[in-house]
């Protein structure tokens, strides 16, 4: 039912609000979805203008940003985009792509690898192909050009970068992004979660930059996150939002810190997953678990459809492994904290998920989709175990779920406390539209409240106490005020987070 009634509000509801989402989901389900339907555009528009203002007027109060010389709130409007560039085109430039020319955008699609540009040229190609042919109309492949050659996004007026995820590499990029483009091209990342002032200072023009985060497939989740850099424009923040909608996004306004709000949460809910493979679990069970609840893909499908390899960058990014890293360390920590290693040794094998044909699960090939339980990685899994004397034990369903789901929210109620998104309700957007997290049950804050502040409390400070190295599980010093003061429902959770002071 959750899955008919997921896939039915993306076929007819393109761009939608989390706020109508969740009337829906306590309403009947025919009358929900009209109201949806109903509510859709005014309430997305809304939210849209509310998250912006929160983010502008918090991140002045705070001192954090001032408007660029020139600038004024006069001309932050939107500015038109006549032309785009994709720079990278991998398991996300392409989707991309695909996005802006669906919209009638003219599209450079630029990549430095021949062979991979051949090899998304077809898969552009095919996808579009594919998505006019219920039309019967001609795919807009004209408004498409691809090049080997940075130098051809120079006619563009907003690039979005899609290259590996390596600091260096991406501040290289924007170097030479910001002396080839138009002086007031806005310059875009991708990033899954760098820090995008970095990226801004690596340019002439810091506030033109802005992070445009899709989520895979990119052309067909309804997410965007706008990540609004400490020196972002209001005009480039504002460009960046209503491309999104455009696109038919939701788009999101963020502050920037690593992983913004989604990976941020993501991190730790794919951290807990790793764990409980550790103690005794299989990647089937808690994926099991997690589509159960009514995720469209489990953790582990999730991750191989994203690409291991992703993360794995992140990670030796950060120190945590490559290198050097591992010896003289002990392997289950890092820092003090628990970490596992599982996904850096399938990455160090070179299973990066389906564009590998193999990670967590087994592929007809690269690029296939089916996933089948590979006995490789159970095999693989219980030499890790004896390898480090771990004894596996019966994990159980409810205990999948809730460490993984509770870890998750909790660090919801951390991002709410750094005042990096505009509220419970941004999130609950994030999740719904851009991890498939079921639409029934609302997000992740509305289900935390549905649940009970005080249930996903107690289970936290269960769950820590079995795992004192893990401090995401720690309750946050926000759950514990907003149970202190009642659990009150989620629209009132604002006057509780007022009292922090916002770090934006
Ligand atoms: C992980 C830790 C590391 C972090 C790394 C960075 C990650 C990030 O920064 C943020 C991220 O993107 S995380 C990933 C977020 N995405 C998800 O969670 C996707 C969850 N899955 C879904 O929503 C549906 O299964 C899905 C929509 C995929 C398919 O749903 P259905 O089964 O209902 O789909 P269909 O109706 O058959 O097809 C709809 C369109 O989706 C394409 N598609 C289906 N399966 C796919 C797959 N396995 N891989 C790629 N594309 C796929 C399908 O081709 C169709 O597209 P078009 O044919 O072009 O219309
Ligand atoms: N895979 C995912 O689910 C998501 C990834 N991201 C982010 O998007 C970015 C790209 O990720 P993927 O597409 O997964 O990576 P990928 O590895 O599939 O593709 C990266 C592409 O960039 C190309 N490239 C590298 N250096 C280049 C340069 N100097 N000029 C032009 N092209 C260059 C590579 O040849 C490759 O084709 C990363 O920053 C990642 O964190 C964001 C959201 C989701």
């Amino acid at each position: 039912m959750a899955r008919v009634r997921q896939r039915a509000r993306g076929a007819m509801a393109p761009v939608a609000c989390v706020q109508a989402v969740q009337a829906a989901a306590t309403l009947p389900y025919k009358q929900g979805m009209q109201r949806e339907r109903e509510l859709m555009d005014t309430l997305f528009q809304s939210a849209q203008a509310r998250a912006m203002q929160y983010c502008f007027f918090s991140q002045r109060a705070a001192g954090k940003w001032s408007m660029p010389s020139g600038a004024s709130w006069e001309n932050s409007k939107p500015r038109p985009v006549h032309r785009a560039a994709v720079v990278g085109l991998g398991t996300m430039g392409r989707g991309i792509a695909v996005s802006l020319v669906r919209a009638g955008i003219p599209v450079v699609a630029v990549e430095m690898d021949a062979k991979q540009l051949e090899v998304a040229r077809q898969a552009v190609t095919a996808i579009l192909k594919r998505g006019v042919q219920k039309a019967g109309q001609e795919p807009p492949l004209e408004l498409l050009r691809f090049s080997v050659d940075l130098r051809d996004v120079r006619e563009a007026d907003l690039i979005i970068e899609a290259v590996f995820e390596d600091m260096g590499l991406k501040e290289r990029v924007f170097k030479e992004l910001s002396s080839v483009c138009q002086p007031d091209a806005l310059l875009c990342t991708n990033t899954s979660g760098l820090d995008v002032d970095r990226l801004a200072a690596a340019t002439r023009r810091p506030e033109l930059v802005v992070g445009m985060h899709f989520f895979a497939p990119a052309h067909v989740m309804k997410l965007l996150e706008v990540i609004y850099g400490p020196r972002s424009s209001p005009a480039a923040v504002a460009t960046a939002m209503q491309l999104g909608k455009r696109l038919g996004k939701v788009s999101v306004a963020v502050g920037n810190c690593p992983g913004f709000v989604g990976n941020r949460m993501l991190k730790p809910y794919m951290e807990q997953a790793g764990f409980l493979l550790e103690e005794g679990a299989t990647p089937e069970q808690v994926d099991r678990a997690l589509e159960e609840f009514g995720f469209p893909m489990g953790a582990f499908r999730m991750s191989d459809l994203a690409g291991l390899d992703v993360g794995w960058r992140g990670r030796k990014g950060l120190g945590l492994t490559g290198p050097g890293v591992t010896a003289g360390e002990l392997p289950l920590k890092r820092r003090g904290r628990r970490y596992s290693p599982l996904a850096d040794l399938l990455c160090e094998q070179g299973r990066f998920g389906q564009k590998t044909g193999r990670g967590w699960y087994l592929y007809d090939g690269p690029g296939g989709r089916a996933a089948k339980p590979d006995p490789w990685v159970l095999r693989f899994l219980e030499e890790y175990r004896s390898r480090h004397g771990l004894q596996a034990r019966p994990v159980s369903q409810q205990e999948a779920l809730e460490r993984c789901l509770y870890s998750l929210i909790n660090e919801g109620f951390r991002i709410l406390e750094d005042g990096i998104a505009a509220g419970p309700q941004d999130i609950d957007a994030i999740y719904v539209f851009g991890y498939g997290w079921p639409a029934h049950r609302g997000g992740p804050m509305f289900h935390a409240a549905a649940v009970g502040l005080s249930v996903i409390l107690e289970r936290l400070e269960h769950y820590h106490r079995a795992h004192l190295d893990i401090p995401q599980l720690q309750p946050s010093p926000l759950l514990r005020r907003l149970v202190a003061s009642g659990s009150p429902p989620l629209q009132k959770w604002r006057e509780v987070i007022r009292s922090v002071r916002s770090q934006l």
